[in-house]
């Protein structure tokens, strides 16, 4: 039985994990489970389901909801009082650090965002495998977060660099030519920068391939995810970043390559199904029967690749930029675009803006404030993300 914390319950990520987990009840054992209180009906039901020992809940403000919301689930399913135990409860913002430090085999993050830095941190200091979904840790924490972790400590989540962990499982690292990072290209793959003018929020919500959360989702329109993941693979293969190609391909079958020196290149194909790489950051390096279907060899498909259109899409040059610089830059070019992302889906920022916006901020910081790689702290980190998240809304306002 392996004991799974699981941080970001009620997301995509979060709920994939659940479906996975109720699949195999026999190999799992989830003790501890965390939101921050945007669906408090879905919470209070996993708790029923899953009977984690401790909940963590970031907005203290949801406590009383969360209890009422589980008596009422228990009333519909017959308990009376004393049939069913309730969890300790963890209220506040440092709640899901608190739980990621619990003893447990694994804590998957699936928190979106920087909010997820701590966690990351806790998880590794508690000594436990982290399953990391969460790519902004890793990207904004940077050394600080490889440098807790034990060699293998961290499982790839998301499934890019599942697949190179798969590629790479077993090989020689020092016959690996670079990585070849695969993205979708997202709704807009095509246009020209004229033509993304006027795009809506509901039109960058609507992924080709994927569904996920709004975050993600907004961001692989963009392609700031490609830029994220380009540092998550960085940080994670310990690849350098000009070894680090990204081509489109829009099927999202291939989930990622490593191309070797002498010429060769394995790749990882899967239907664009989250379950398969979730699965396997719970039981790694063994892989977990069942977790989502394979391909269909029987009927006919087409799997292209192409360049990416860096001029229409700067965001993987503008990461590979801040990833060069080190240091607090990551953090910078993850916090503007988090405010810039709230910024369009709200209507006060034009698409375009977005990756224009986030340039400007990063000119800023590293003119100014910049904190290097040999100097970076959690408080450095925590104070660049505050910084960008703030001059990225006021150059937002500005632009209205
Ligand atoms: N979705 C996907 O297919 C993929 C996602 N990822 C990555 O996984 C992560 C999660 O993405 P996704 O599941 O799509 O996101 P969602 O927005 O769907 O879910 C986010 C989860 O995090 C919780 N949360 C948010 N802030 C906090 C906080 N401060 N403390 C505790 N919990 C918090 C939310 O709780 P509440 O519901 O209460 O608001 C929710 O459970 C992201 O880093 C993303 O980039 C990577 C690859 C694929
Ligand atoms: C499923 C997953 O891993 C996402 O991060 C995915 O990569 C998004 O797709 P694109 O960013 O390639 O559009
Ligand atoms: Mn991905």
């Amino acid at each position: 039985m392996r004991k799974v914390v699981l941080l970001g319950s009620t997301g995509s990520i979060g709920t994939q994990t659940l479906d996975v987990i109720s699949t195999r009840r026999d190999r799992f054992d989830v003790v501890g489970l965390s939101a921050s209180g945007g669906n408090i009906e879905l919470l209070a039901r996993q708790i029923v389901e899953f009977r984690p020992s401790v909940v963590a809940l970031a907005r203290a403000s949801k406590g009383r909801e969360l209890m009422d919301a589980l008596y009422a689930v228990a009333a519909e399913r017959g308990w009376a009082q004393g049939e069913y135990r309730l969890p300790k409860l963890l209220l506040g913002p440092d709640a899901s650090t608190e739980l990621a430090a619990m003893e447990c085999d694994v804590v998957l993050n699936a928190i979106t965002g920087a909010a997820g830095l701590e966690p990351t941190l806790a998880a590794l200091r508690a000594g436990s495998t982290l399953a990391l979904a969460n790519k902004e840790s890793l990207v904004i924490g940077g050394r600080l977060v490889t440098e807790a972790a034990l060699p293998g400590q961290i499982v790839a989540v998301d499934s890019e660099h599942s697949a190179f962990a798969q590629a790479l499982r077993g090989g020689r690292r020092d016959e690996v030519r670079r990585l070849v990072l695969t993205a979708s290209g997202g709704p807009f793959r095509g246009r020209t920068r004229d033509e993304l003018h006027e795009v809506t929020p509901a039109q960058a919500l609507a992924h080709p391939t994927w569904s996920m959360g709004r975050v993600v989702t907004i961001n692989s329109a963009t392609l700031v995810n490609k830029g994220l993941e380009l540092l998550e693979a960085a940080l994670l293969y310990d690849v350098d970043l000009d070894d680090i190609v990204v081509t489109v391909h829009p099927q999202s079958i291939v989930h990622s390559m490593v191309e070797f020196f002498d010429g060769s290149t394995i790749a990882q194909a899967s239907p664009p199904d989250m379950r398969m790489p979730i699965g396997l950051s719970l039981t790694w390096p063994e892989r977990l029967e069942g977790s989502a279907a394979p391909c269909d060899w029987t009927t006919a498909s087409t799997w292209t690749f192409e360049p990416l259109d860096s001029a229409t899409f700067p965001a993987v040059e503008l990461a590979r930029r801040a990833g060069k610089a080190g240091g607090t830059a990551p953090a910078v070019f993850n916090a503007a675009n988090e405010s810039c992302v709230d910024a369009f889906c709200d209507g006060r920022l034009a698409f375009l803006e977005i990756t224009e916006t986030i340039a400007r901020c990063l000119d800023e910081h590293l003119a100014d404030g910049h904190v290097p790689n040999e100097a970076l702290t959690v408080d450095a980190v925590l104070a660049a993300d505050a910084w960008g998240r703030s001059r990225a809304a006021e150059l937002a306002g500005a632009r209205r």
